[in-house]
């Protein structure tokens, strides 16, 4: 294809440094490539890597779930709580929702936000004996996931009385092992990834150990067979038959030639709450980008805004403006054959109401059809001529529907694997690097002289709206 997805393909798995803003391969493709696979990396096969930590998670999930792993007072962990936020909070809390059929013996909660209410609110109803946190950060520097790993810690002491305490209760994921055992873990309890993989990708490498708390290794390795049959047919189906390339290229279609400003994801399957949020970042920190792979500007449209929420609940929120808004929404609907609940009649009503909607964004309904049923239902024509245009489908609105036989660990490996080559796919033809973020930089900046200047530092020199918000909140905050 003229822009280069095949060369850009075998460069990802030659792992050349396809992220050229941070000069690193990208390889989460490696995660999950089968054992005997060889990727090198700086002279090492990184699956080799891979699977190392993948036995020492292994070992580690094995004593928690079996209840050899005791808290600082000899009790067996009960409740497990993952620090972390984007990519170490998005995926894995996906997943979780997602195999919650497959989830037995821990309770998985997660904190991300800053937001003290957060991880307040988790705290109120655990127990900090029977309660291991997981560190989950890529960087082991970001603001969010520090400040509660924070209060975390102070929440284990406080009741514990003892500094040993910690290493009972605390394990950390992330390529910077050293500040992590600078804030107190265990190195033996820190288990690494790598720089090759990037934060929203990476909930196969040990960024997936709430997953594997919650549903054991068996399952997990199940969710990297998934990934690791989409790998493959990714890498070796012709174009025209390649589910990521043509869900790409839809989505390409509707973005740049419909001009349609945004994309809603809408699972029809509870287990898959959390996939549009998963998407956001997914697509969004990907491929939300101005400046090609060389840094000139874009003349196109690049990264949709993704949104959405299980059906049937968007039905009654947001469908009216999907049927007759302004607005042009392209929509994926996915729905399962098989429920894993027993309540079978309830399962033909969801799944009738999501072939509904694809039927009625497709077809509409004409000015005509809607005269003749009002006509029928007997309405006075004074009543049908005020009445008619407002029932009016104009149609003809895109959705893809995407239908499995059920959610099992495996398929949703696949489903998530396929959206990540997706974006891949998106990205190469807009011609922009989909690995790095440095749309996130400003902010943490700026953040940090605002605090400063909250805790008495020096002030800088803001705009006068943003000084105008700084002298407001010191006057009302809570002394
Ligand atoms: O895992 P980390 O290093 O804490 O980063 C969390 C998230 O923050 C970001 O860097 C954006 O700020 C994401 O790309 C990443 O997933």
């Amino acid at each position: 294809m003229e822009a280069g997805l095949r060369k850009m393909m075998e460069k990802m798995m030659n792992a050349e440094p396809i992220n050229t803003t941070e000069d690193r391969p990208v390889l989460h493709v490696a995660l999950r490539a089968h054992e005997r696979a060889k990727i090198i990396v700086k002279n090492k096969n990184v699956v080799t890597l891979v699977r190392e930590v993948l036995e020492k998670l292994k070992f580690f999930v094995t004593r928690v779930r079996e209840a050899e792993w005791h808290g600082y007072s000899g009790k067996p962990i009960r409740d497990i709580v993952n620090l972390g936020i984007g990519g170490s909070d998005l995926g894995p809390k996906m997943v979780c929702e997602a195999l919650k059929p497959f989830s037995r013996i821990l309770n998985v909660h997660f904190v991300s936000n800053v937001d003290g209410s957060d991880i307040y609110e988790t705290l109120k109803s655990l127990n900090p004996e029977t309660t291991l946190f997981v560190v989950a950060s890529k960087t082991f520097t970001t603001q969010e996931t520090m400040a509660n790993a924070r209060v975390a810690k102070e929440w284990v002491l406080n009741r514990a009385g003892f500094d040993e305490a910690i290493a009972n209760h605390f394990v950390a994921v992330s390529t910077n092992v050293e500040a992590a055992v600078k804030f107190g873990i265990n190195p033996e309890n820190v288990f690494e990834f790598w720089n090759w993989v990037g934060g929203r990708y990476s909930l196969w490498s040990a960024i997936g150990i709430s997953i594997m708390l919650a549903v054991g290794m068996d399952v997990f390795e199940e969710l990297l067979a998934g990934a690791k049959e989409m790998d493959e047919h990714f890498f070796s189906s012709p174009i025209e038959k390649n589910a990521p390339v043509i869900l790409g290229l839809i989505g390409i279609w509707y973005n740049n030639f419909w001009k349609a400003q945004s994309y809603a994801v809408l699972p029809y399957d509870e287990h898959l709450r959390y996939f549009p949020n998963f998407l956001q970042q997914l697509d969004m920190e990907s491929n939300g980008k101005s400046v090609t792979r060389k840094g000139d500007k874009v003349e196109y449209e690049t990264a949709p805004i993704v949104w959405g929420q299980v059906g049937t609940n968007g039905q009654h929120a947001f469908y009216q403006l999907l049927h007759q808004g302004t607005k042009m929404v392209p929509v994926d609907f996915l729905v399962a054959a098989e429920s894993f609940s027993p309540y079978k009649d309830m399962h033909d009503i969801l799944v009738a109401n999501c072939f509904a909607q694809s039927e009625a964004l497709m077809r509409g309904k004409s000015k005509k059809q809607v005269e003749s049923e009002l006509e029928q239902m007997g309405l006075k024509s004074k009543k049908i001529k005020k009445l008619a245009q407002h029932k009016v489908f104009e149609g003809n609105k895109p959705s893809t529907t995407i239908i499995y036989p059920k959610l099992t660990p495996r398929r949703l490996g696949s489903l998530i694997a396929m959206y990540e080559h997706k974006a891949f796919v998106q990205g190469v033809v807009w011609d922009i690097n989909s690995f790095d973020q440095w749309g996130v930089e400003l902010g943490k900046v700026l953040t940090q002289s605002i605090l400063n200047e909250f805790k008495g530092g020096k002030t800088h020199q803001h705009d006068a709206s943003t000084m105008a918000l700084i002298r407001y909140y010191l006057k009302h905050r809570a002394k």
